[in-house]
Formats: C-alpha cells, structure tokens, sequence
C-alpha cells in the first residue's frame, strides 16, 4: 500500500525553485569544508605564533604599531620584532594588550576544533560548548587578571596579562563596589559553573565538567541521547556515510517525521533533487537507527517503577511507524497525524497507608460501667436541693412604662428636617424607631450630600432639638443610612425583671449568660459573659455603673447554680458589693485562713489576685492532663466519669473576678495589681476565669495599654470627656451619653447602644437573702494558698522564748504529713490564717520546714518524730 508521496505536499521539504541553492550547495559543499578548515588550522597556528611571540616582543613593538600607518609600512616592517612581522604585532597588539591579555590564546583551541571538524568530519569536542567556553573564559581570565594588575601598583608592566578589556571591567566594578568586585568576578565564575555544567551539587562539580568534554551516550540514560542526537541531527548530517536506500522508502508516507524534524529545511542539504530525496533517506536511517537504540533499550530491563513504563512506550510506536517497508505502519498514520501531543499522566507510586490505630474507648466514651454503677456525675448533687431565685423576688416597674408619642416623633422629625434643609441638605427618606432612651432616626440623604457634613451638624441639631446627647452615627454600620439618636423627653425604665423574665434570657444557652437592659430598638439584649471573655466597664460617677454591675451579677444568679460558679468579689470601696455577702457559702470565693469573702484591702487584693494566678496554672495542668482545651470540654469529661479523682481531678467550676473600683487599686497598689490581672485577662479565659473591671476614672493610667490590650469588650456609661471616651471605647461617643443606665457596648468592632437595666438595693438584697438563707456548703469555695514575696522575703523576727503554744502540735503535725502547708495547720488545728502564719515562721525560724517556695508548700527539714524529739529536747520544750 506504499504510496508515492507527492513531494510539494511534503512542508518541511525545501522547494526545488530556490534560486541561491546551487550557490549555498557548493559553498557548502565537502571541498569547501576541506579548505576553509583547513586554513582554520593554519590561522590557529599564525594566532598562537603571534600571540607568543607578542608575549616576547610586544612592548618593544607597541611603538612601531602606533605608528605603522603614519609611516610607510615597508620601515614600520623592517622594524617590528614580532615573528609574523608587521601583521603579527598588530594582531597581537589588538588581541593581547587591548582586549584580552593572555586570555587571548583561548581562542586558538576554538579555531584547531572548528579547523579539525571542517577538514576531518570529526568533532573532537563539542564546538558550540567549547566556543561559549572560551568566551566566558576569556572575559573571565582578563577580570581576573584586571583585578591583579588594577591592584598591583605596575599597571604598565602587567597589563600585557589582563588586556584592555580585564582592566576596563576592573575599574567600572571598583567604581561601583570597590574590593567587592573580587567577589562579583567569583559569583560570575560561580554561576557560570552552575547553568553551564549544569551542576546541582558541589559534590559532582569535577564529574560533570569531565563529563561535557567527551559526549558519550551512556547506557544508563538512552533517552536522553536518543532525544539529543535528534536535536543535533543536522549538525552531524556531514558525519554521516552514505547508505544504499531500498526502494519503497521514497514511496512511504512520512507526514509524523516530518514535523518533529525539521531537518530537510536546513541550508546544509545536498543542491540536486535526487540528493534532495537521498537526505531525507539518511534522516529516516538515521531515525530508524535511534528507533533500534530505543527499541533495544526498553528490551532492556530498566529499574522503573512500572507506572513509569507507559510514557516511554507511545515514544517508541511512533519512530516505528517511520519503518518504511512495514505495510502495517502505513496503515497506523492516520492515527499518528493527530495533532494532540502526547500527554501522559504519572503516577505517584501509592504510599503505604498504615492502618488507624484503634482509639481507645474510654477516651470518647462515657465511661459505662462507672456510669451504670453511679449514674453520671451531677456537680449540684452537694446542694441538691438549692432553688434558683424566682423573677418575683424582682419589683415589677408598670407605672414607669413610658412610650414616645407620635405627636414627639413628628415633633423631633420635622425639626431635623428644617436643621438640615436650612444647612442646604436634603433628603431622600426618614425612619423613626422609637427605643427605651433613645429614638433613631435614619436618614437617607439625597444624591450628591457628603456624609461628613450632616456629621459636623451635630451641634446644630441638639441645638434645634434641645436635647443633649445626640449622637450622629454616619453611616450606620451595614445599613446605608445615617442614623441620628435623640433622647426621648420621657424615659423608659428598663426593669430588670423585664429582661430577666424574658424568653430570650430564660432559654439563653450560653455558657455565662448575661443580660444586659435593651437595645434603642427595644430588643432585649443578652450576652456571653464567658464569650468577651473579659468585661471593662467604666462610667463617671452617678451614671450606672453599679447598677450595671449588679445586674450582670444578677442574670449570673438566676441562671446558675452554686456549683458551677464563683465570684471572687474585689471591693475597694467597702460597699457597692457588700451586698452579696449573704451568698458567701453558695457563689463566693475567697483566700484560705480571710473571714471576709468580699475583698477590701488592697493587699488582699493582690494576694487574691495572685492566687487566682496559681488556680489558673493548676487549672491549667488539670486540663492538660486531661487532654482538654477548655474548661466546658473537661468538665463534660469529669461528668461522664472519664476523670478520675483520685489523680487530683475535680469539677471546676467557673470563676468570675469582680473589681469594683480599679482606680483605687491602681493608685495604691500599680504594677502589683497591673500584672496579675493583665496575665490573668491573657490567659485565663481557657480555664473558665473571668474578669468584670471598672472604674469611674477612664485614664490612660488606670487603663492601662496592657489591661486594655486584653479586654476585647467594653461597656462605658456616661463618662465627662471626650478623651475619656476614646480610652475606654476608642473613639467618641461615650460622652454624649444621657446617663442613668444610657450605655454603650463594645464587643470587637460591634458597637451598640444599650439602655442597662435597673436593679435595685432592695432586689439584690431579695435575690441574695433567697439565696443565702438555703443551705450552702460548709464554707465558701478557696482559693489557693499564696503568700507574697514579701512573706518570703520579711525578716522574721521569731522569739523562740515565746513559742506558740500549739508550736509542738504543729510541727508534729507537719513532720508526720511530710508537708509544709500553711493550710494543713489551719484545717487540722482549725487555726486562723494569721496565727497559723505565725507558727509556720516559727517552724521555719527553729529548722523544721525550710524557706517559703511561692506557691509550692515548705520543704520539710526533719524526717522522723525521733529527730523532732530530739529537736524539742535542744529546745528545752
Ligand atoms: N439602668 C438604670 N435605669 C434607671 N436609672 C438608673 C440606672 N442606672 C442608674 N440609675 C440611676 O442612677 C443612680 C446612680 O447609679 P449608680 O449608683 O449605679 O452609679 P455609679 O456609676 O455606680 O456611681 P458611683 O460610681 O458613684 O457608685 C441610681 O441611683 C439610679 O437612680
């Protein structure tokens, strides 16, 4: 089925009509090659020969070439020292003094390669390699030298090694970078060996520059080669020996061949057109050949892995089908005129997956047979009969419920309007919603009004209104509108029984649900006390602030039982909380060995603070012990039995830290006070600590930058200035509050205007009488022992004379237990915390227990009762 193949359908085939190809033929032709190598060879010799000589006689030369073409050439001849005379001075002149200095014999070697491979059709090294070689050297070499002779003090005499153009590099890179050009002449040598050996280790640097130099097809990369001399084919057609071609080959289809290998377009083809087909015979023998070494090489086993194996294979049917007598092949082109090139997709070998290690049981289950035995573990069990305080206790407001009328409303209305139309504003719609304060009014202005100067009318409009606090939010946050807030002529008590009774608070399903008054569109609002996780609250005097306060203590009372949560309450000011006293044994916390629970020294205070430190370190490890992140997860844990407590687990539950007043604090006490809460808002949080700070006095030196790094949210009433407002809530606003319970909330970037509930004296008192006339547990919840540095650090003045007289009992006590605890004392011999303190010194001043260790108990020094006899006998007790 051999068809003959009409050759002007062949696109790579040159056509015959070219009218220079006789011309490029004969020039190209095999004696042309002969001479023109021929006379390579012998100008690598007359170059060698003049450069060396140059070496030699150059500088006695340099006169007579500056002046051989002033003066008649036969002196200028007669002159010259140089061997190949006038010619070769020049030459030498040009290539060794003015441009490359020795470097300059680099080109010899190209010339005898280039010469050899014309004359013999033998390319004893790669020309085109060797050719970028010795360029790269030569310029190399020259800087090199450049930079010795630039930096020796004998630029004349040496500058015969480096050449013009070695110094000229040498003196731009000195400009630019002075001694540093050293360096960039290595890094140009360096990058040089990298891209054109092609090296990607230093280890193999040697290997591969020996490789370039004799290319050899290596057996353990045959594509590689087969693929290269495809590349090179027109290069060494020359090479080539003529080989009798059997007769159906011309007839053969070849469209594949032709296109992959442009070999018949090159300017090297032979000039007649039977030379013309015998080419295109030698580049299929020379296919057919590479086919061969493909063919063999993947009959040879080759180590790869076996997904490897298809890319190869379409690689060798398609050379095979250029096999000219296989009938078969012909039938197959069609196929191989695709023109999609081959897309193979590897793939990854399959990594081995180990089987998933079996979780163990207990560890996401409940623990069952515990469970089964004792039912899961009910943390309210203690108190099991505890009622939570009902919504009657709490004074209903009905007679306060005052609404703004319609009449107001368009009142407050039209005088906005007239406001802004008398300032050239007009707008488009406006929206009243009338809340328990406040009334917002959004305002869409019209096209091509600037937001900004509805906000510079703000005065304007509390002016026209009579109002005080308006406050101009432009644009509304999501919504596209302006809103501007007036305050209501009559107000809206916002009653806590209101809120607390409310659907939305009642069946709230956070964790410290916290209800705080109503938004100005009259919807309850009800938070996440232990999603802030930290509240800062702040509000100059007389503007709501401990009512505020209460009310968040109160919505904690009514949603949560005595188990689950805490308070430690901090109050400088002796009573704003003394309130909830009554409640120490159900909901308070307090230091081991203090009568009261609600903290008013401000040294307790630091005290208490730093042992809520150690209760959060110790509440950490539980958890990590646990494999817990936060407290819910553990205690759910501790629930289902999956905690065991004799490993010292335990349910814990949640801590609120109460601060009535942080300025008095920070006044007094600063950094003692500062540290412990910043580290304390920083990582608490995990463990189910809380903090709820305020103060009246909003100043960069009570709010801290690092206190209020770390209180995310923010609750401000009415504060005096504007730069009060800015340090609590970081911007305006807080000042242009109407007061009583009128408030602010900021949670992130979220800010809302909120009307807090009102509690009073009376009803917390009811709540907290409810509450503490039940039965609670024996004492309030302690806190970890901590005795300041100073304890440690105090110079004890101990008077052994005048020992305590529990002092024997104590340290018998203390050596049996082989524990330094202060606490031991007071819960075994029911001691203060004060009188034990004093005998713990007295132990530690006679050598029974050693120095106080932080939060860690005593070392004990004596090991046996014996030893402590003896003790006691040297004593005289
Ligand atoms: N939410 C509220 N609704 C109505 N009236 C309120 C509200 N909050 C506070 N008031 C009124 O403001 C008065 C002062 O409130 P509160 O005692 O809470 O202020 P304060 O900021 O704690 O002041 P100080 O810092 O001096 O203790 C209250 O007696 C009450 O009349």
């Amino acid at each position: 089925m051999a068809k003959k193949v009409d050759s002007s359908k062949q696109p790579l085939r040159k056509p015959a009509s070219k009218p220079s190809k006789s011309l490029r033929a004969t020039i190209a032709g095999p004696s042309t090659r002969l001479v023109i190598g021929g006379l390579t060879v012998l100008l690598a010799v007359l170059l060698f020969l003049a450069f060396f000589s140059y070496l030699i006689s150059g500088e006695a030369d340099q006169s007579v070439v500056g002046a051989a073409f002033k003066t008649p050439l036969k002196d200028s001849g007669q002159k010259v020292q140089n061997w190949l005379g006038l010619t070769g001075a020049i030459v030498g002149h040009f290539f060794v003094f003015q441009w490359f200095g020795i470097a300059s014999f680099l080109i010899i070697p190209v010339l005898l390669v280039a010469g050899i491979k014309l004359t013999f059709s033998r390319e004893i090294f790669p020309l085109k390699r060797l050719t970028y070689q010795a360029i790269f050297y030569m310029l190399w070499v020259s800087a090199v030298l450049g930079f010795v002779v630039l930096w020796s003090d004998s630029q004349s005499n040496l500058s015969t090694l480096s050449g013009g153009v070695g110094l000229l590099i040498n003196q731009l890179l000195y400009n630019l970078i002075g001694w540093g050009s050293i360096a960039v002449i290595a890094a140009a040598l360096f990058v040089f060996v990298i891209y054109f050996y092609r090296v990607d280790s230093l280890e193999h640097v040697a290997e591969k520059v020996e490789g370039m130099k004799v290319p050899r097809p290596t057996v353990s990369n045959p594509f590689k080669n087969l693929f290269k001399e495809i590349e090179e084919l027109d290069e060494d057609e020359e090479e080539e020996k003529p080989i009798e071609k059997p007769a159906p080959v011309k007839e053969e289809p070849k469209p594949v061949l032709r296109k992959p290998i442009p070999v018949i377009t090159e300017p090297d083809e032979p000039e007649e057109e039977a030379d013309e087909e015998e080419q295109e015979y030698l580049q299929l023998q020379k296919v057919n050949r590479l086919a061969e070494d493909a063919r063999r090489v993947l009959e040879t086993p080759i180590p790869l892995p076996v997904e490897a194996v298809p890319v190869e294979e379409p690689v060798l049917e398609e050379v095979v089908a250029y096999t000219p007598p296989a009938p078969k092949v012909s039938r197959e082109v069609p196929k191989e005129k695709s023109p999609e090139p081959d897309f193979i997709i590897e793939k990854a070998p399959a990594e081995e997956v180990l089987p998933p290690k079996k979780i163990e049981k207990l560890d996401t289950q409940p623990n069952e047979s515990l469970i089964k035995e004792l039912g899961l573990y009910d943390p309210t069990l203690d108190l099991a009969r505890y009622q939570y305080p009902s919504v009657e206790l709490l004074r209903e407001y009905t007679a306060d419920k005052a609404q703004v009328s319609e009449e107001e409303l368009k009142t407050k209305k039209d005088t906005i309007l007239r406001t802004l139309s008398d300032y050239g504003i007009s707008i488009a719609s406006i929206k009243a919603t009338p809340g328990p304060t406040v009334t917002l009014y959004e305002i869409v202005p019209s096209a091509g009004v600037k937001i900004s100067r509805i906000k510079s009318l703000e005065d304007d409009i509390a002016l026209s209104l009579a109002a005080l606090g308006i406050r101009i939010i432009a644009p509304m946050p999501g919504k596209g509108t302006i809103g501007i807030e007036v305050p209501n002529k009559n107000r809206e008590m916002v009653s806590i029984r209101a809120v607390v009774a409310s659907e939305k608070f009642q069946k709230s399903t956070a964790e410290l649900p916290v209800v705080l008054g109503k938004t100005i569109s009259n919807e309850i609002f009800v938070t996440d006390l232990a999603k802030m996780p930290h509240l800062l609250i702040a509000g100059a005097t007389g503007q709501g602030k401990s009512v505020g306060m209460n009310v968040i203590l109160a919505s904690l009372l009514y949603k949560k039982h005595p188990a689950q949560l805490k308070f430690v309450l901090v109050d400088p000011k002796k009573v704003e909380l003394s309130l909830f006293s009554k409640i120490e044994r159900h909901f308070l916390a307090k230091l081991p060995g203090t009568e009261d629970a609600i903290i008013t020294d401000t040294k307790k205070v630091i005290y208490t603070l730093n042992s809520l430190c150690v209760e959060m370190d110790s509440r950490y490890e539980l958890l990590k012990n646990a494999g817990c992140r936060n407290l819910k997860e553990y205690n759910q844990k501790f629930i289902e039995r999956r905690l065991n407590p004799e490993k010292g687990h335990r349910f814990l539950p949640y801590i609120v830290l109460v601060i009535d007043e942080l300025a008095d604090l920070m006044m007094t006490a600063g950094k003692e006070v500062e540290t412990p809460i910043a580290r304390l808002a920083q990582l608490a949080r995990a463990i189910g600590i809380h903090l709820i700070v305020a103060t009246q006095r909003p100043s960069v030196d009570i709010i801290t930058g690092k206190i209020k790094a770390n209180f995310p949210a923010r609750l401000s009433f009415k504060v005096t200035q504007k730069v009060d407002s800015r340090t609590i809530l970081d911007t305006n606003g807080a000042d242009q509050l109407v007061g009583q319970g009128d408030m602010l909330f900021l949670q992130g970037s979220d800010m809302t205007r909120l009307q807090c509930a009102f509690v009073d004296t009376p009803e917390v008192d009811a709540v907290c009488d409810f509450i503490g006339e039940q039965q609670g547990y024996s004492d309030a919840y302690l806190l970890p022992e901590f005795e300041g540095d100073e304890a440690g650090n105090d110079e004890k003045d101990v008077d052994l004379a005048q020992l305590d007289p529990m002092f024997k009992d104590a340290a018998r006590l203390i050596v049996i237990h082989q524990q330094g605890s202060t606490s031991l004392i007071q819960r075994k011999m029911k001691l203060g915390y004060n009188r034990a303190g004093r005998i713990m010194d007295q132990l530690e001043a006679t050598g029974v227990v050693g120095p106080f260790e932080g939060s860690k108990a005593r070392e004990v020094l004596i090991q046996s009762e014996e030893r402590l006899d003896e003790l006691f006998k040297e004593l005289r007790l």
